[in-house]
């Protein structure tokens, strides 16, 4: 039996006792497709669908009265699946709510946590961040008058791929105001230790804050132990909530009660806000950061995925996740050798995310010939082909299918056949 034969073997036993196996017949899937892109876009679930006709069907039935009434009240929507998602990121239910967009809720948290005083007023982030992070960081750099150029500190990589704690650490000087870092990084998937950066950035005054989108659903956290200011994110991936679903965010209970920094009425103080008070009482937890009215459309398939993730247990996910990437890496390594492919993601499980990056000079062509043979990934430029198998939907002969597509790819040139042309969503 050749390699390929026993690692198929192998994969279809891992397969039959998969305790997650039953969560894939809740998705959505494309006959003879392997979708790996879930880090970018997750697929929708039946439950999700569901709820999004629920919330229709609240809407048509109930009119107005659905803000108030009904199976889900809107007008508390957004804290309800805040209390739901809090278990994802180790969180009290009090310190999160869905509110928002990773973007926007950034914004809203520097307004609120940025601010620049005697000799600390620099933001430290890194080179590798994602660029609308780094330009809302920028954007609240001008808005005090200083210039991002000098008061943006990005931290180096050495290697392009990944960032080094130590480095990090001895960039937390006595002029950093705010850290803000990825806990999984876009493009190589590398995990962040956490726990240690928010020490060093408590034990430094400085305040810490983090981007979870691609960590979220994949990875578990312990915000509030660890002390983390703050943290943003997006439900689109790993929890499938839908494309420019609502995101979320979390504020450590230390700060709650304070005015946020982008005030708007739906983060008042439940029992006043329909005083129409034109002074704002901020409501006590991290609602107070929502702006205005939830979007209860975008918001109601969070509902129905996060009941798969209660469910399924993060702890199992992760588990899953780690071995279906390993095995994943196993098979580039045994059947890709000598064709080009470098893994950039750190190989450590402790270093490492939901997703396998490959970086290969060709990875723009080898993204499209890949999708024309039903495996679904992503490109991030300028070399790098991103592959998540997911928990939830993935199964380890999802990965082996993968592999084997895609080394034929490769030893038949196919991807050739197309243009180095990355398109406007690659
Ligand atoms: C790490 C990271 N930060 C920020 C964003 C921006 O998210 P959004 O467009 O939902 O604001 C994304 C994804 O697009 C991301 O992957
Ligand atoms: N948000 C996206 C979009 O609106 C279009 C295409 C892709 C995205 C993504 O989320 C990309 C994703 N954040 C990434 O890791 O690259």
């Amino acid at each position: 039996m050749s390699g390929m034969d026993e690692q198929k073997k192998k994969a279809e036993a891992w397969d039959r006792e998969d305790p997650l196996s039953r969560f894939r017949e809740e998705f959505y899937l494309t006959e003879g497709q392997i979708y790996l892109d879930g880090n970018s876009l997750g697929l929708l679930s039946k439950r999700a669908e569901k709820e999004v006709f629920h919330t229709l069907g609240s809407w048509r039935k109930h009119g107005v009265d659905g803000w108030t009434g009904g199976e889900s009240p809107w007008f508390t929507l957004s804290e309800r699946l805040g209390a739901m998602t809090a278990p994802l990121v180790g969180a009290d239910a009090q310190e999160v709510v869905a509110t928002g967009s990773t973007t926007v809720n950034l914004h809203q948290l520097l307004a609120t946590f940025y601010r620049p005083e005697g000799s600390r007023t620099r933001i430290l982030a890194d080179a590798l961040n994602f660029p609308s992070d780094i330009y809302a960081m920028q954007s609240h750099i001008r808005l005090h008058g200083l210039d991002p150029s000098e008061h943006l500190i990005r931290v180096t990589s050495e290697d392009g791929h990944t960032l080094n704690e130590e480095t990090i650490i001895e960039a937390m000087t006595d002029e950093v105001a705010l850290v803000v870092l990825s806990a999984v990084l876009y493009r190589s998937g590398q995990l962040l230790d956490m726990e240690r950066l928010t020490r060093a950035a408590r034990e430094r005054g400085i305040r810490i804050g983090w981007d979870l989108c691609h960590s979220i659903g994949a990875v578990p956290h312990r915000l509030t132990e660890w002390g983390a200011d703050f943290a943003f994110w997006c439900n689109y991936k790993y929890l499938n909530s839908g494309p420019g679903g609502v995101g979320g965010l979390f504020v450590h209970q230390r700060h709650h009660g304070r005015i946020p920094g982008l005030a708007g009425w739906f983060g008042s103080d439940k029992a006043v806000q329909f005083d129409m008070a034109h002074r704002f009482t901020p409501a006590a937890d991290a609602g107070a950061f929502q702006i205005g009215t939830p979007h209860v459309l975008s918001l109601a398939p969070l509902q129905g995925s996060l009941e798969l993730f209660h469910e399924a247990g993060m702890e199992r996910i992760r588990e899953k996740s780690l071995r279906l990437t390993r095995f994943l890496m196993e098979l580039v390594e045994t059947q890709l050798a000598g064709l080009g492919f470098a893994i950039v993601n750190p190989r450590d499980d402790a270093r490492r995310g939901g997703h396998v990056a490959l970086a290969h000079q060709e990875a723009v062509r080898i993204a499209h010939a890949l999708k024309d043979h039903g495996v679904i990934p992503d490109f991030r430029s300028p070399d790098i082909v991103r592959l998540a198998p997911v928990a939830l939907y993935n199964s380890y002969l999802d990965v082996w299918e993968a592999v084997r597509r895609l080394k034929r790819i490769m030893e038949e040139k196919d991807y050739e056949r197309f243009e180095k042309k990355r398109g406007v969503v690659a």
